[in-house]
């Protein structure tokens, strides 16, 4: 299948000698979900805000076909790259509604409007207090405006940062089901970093294991069904060096 994402040999520095992402390539392809896992600071932010534009990187990012490492966020969102960053970020003082008509300010009011309908459809904890502050919302709802949000703009590409940060197990598992229903929906492919692996054996397709900001090893989802897999590779690629593994297996 043609790749929807291509990226080729990309390198994050912060200043002029910390070098965060070291020659990273993966593809992603439309409709597929791709997991980032690693322990902290290994380069998984990095990787996705590079690719949604937020920060520079070198390397080559190709989309749809197209080179876009040189365009500014806005144009990557019009192509449909969308990044749903780790904090959430939602505007506490706007309501439910307002947070997502920012999510889509490049879309045409009527539009807007059906996205709206079709975002709180599928979020429906969030649909009962579409004119609330946001700030009434609770970890695992203002989770789901964040996404909610990140879809108004008719995406082809997520790039979602910790989605299950900071959750209880069970808002854990529903933002999960939404997320599975996001992906059996269509050819939306997803970027996911993610620090529970079992949540995110269960979505996604391909995941890449980095370390220091490199991809040390690579494994498709049904190569790690069962424990004593994935076990063995929490250990081959996060566990031994690292000096803070957090990665959740259960
Ligand atoms: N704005 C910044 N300025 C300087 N260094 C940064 C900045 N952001 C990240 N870094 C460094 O880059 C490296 C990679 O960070 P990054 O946030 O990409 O890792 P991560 O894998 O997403 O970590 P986490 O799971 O903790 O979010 C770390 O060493 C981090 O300290």
């Amino acid at each position: 299948m043609t790749s929807l994402l291509s990226v080729k040999n990309l390198s994050v520095f912060y200043g002029a000698s910390a070098q965060a992402v070291e020659n990273v390539s993966f593809e992603v392809s439309p409709g597929k979900v791709t997991a980032l896992l690693g322990a902290n600071g290994a380069g998984k932010s990095s990787i996705m805000k590079a690719v949604g534009g937020l920060i520079p990187a070198r390397g080559e990012i190709i989309f749809d076909g197209a080179p876009i490492s040189h365009f500014p966020v806005r144009e990557r969102v019009r192509r449909g790259i969308v990044y749903v960053p780790e904090r959430r970020e939602i505007v506490g003082e706007l309501s439910v509604r307002e947070n997502l008509v920012l999510g889509g300010y490049q879309i045409s009011a009527a539009e807007r409007r059906n996205r709206i309908a079709l975002v709180l459809d599928l979020f429906p904890e969030i649909a009962s207090k579409v004119d609330r502050g946001a700030w009434r919302l609770s970890g695992g709802e203002q989770q789901m405006l964040a996404i909610g949000r990140g879809l108004m703009s008719g995406p082809r590409l997520l790039l979602l940062d910790e989605p299950s940060l900071g959750l209880a197990p069970l808002l854990v598992r529903r933002v999960f089901e939404r997320l599975g229903a996001i992906r059996s929906a269509g050819e939306l492919a997803i970027v996911l970093v993610e620090q529970n692996l079992r949540m995110t054996m269960r979505l996604c397709d391909e995941l890449h294991f980095l370390r220091s900001g490199r991809i040390v090893g690579h494994k498709r989802a049904d190569e790690l069904k069962d424990e004593t897999a994935r076990q063995q590779a929490v250990d081959a690629y996060l566990g031994a060096t690292e000096s803070e593994p957090r990665l959740e297996t259960a």
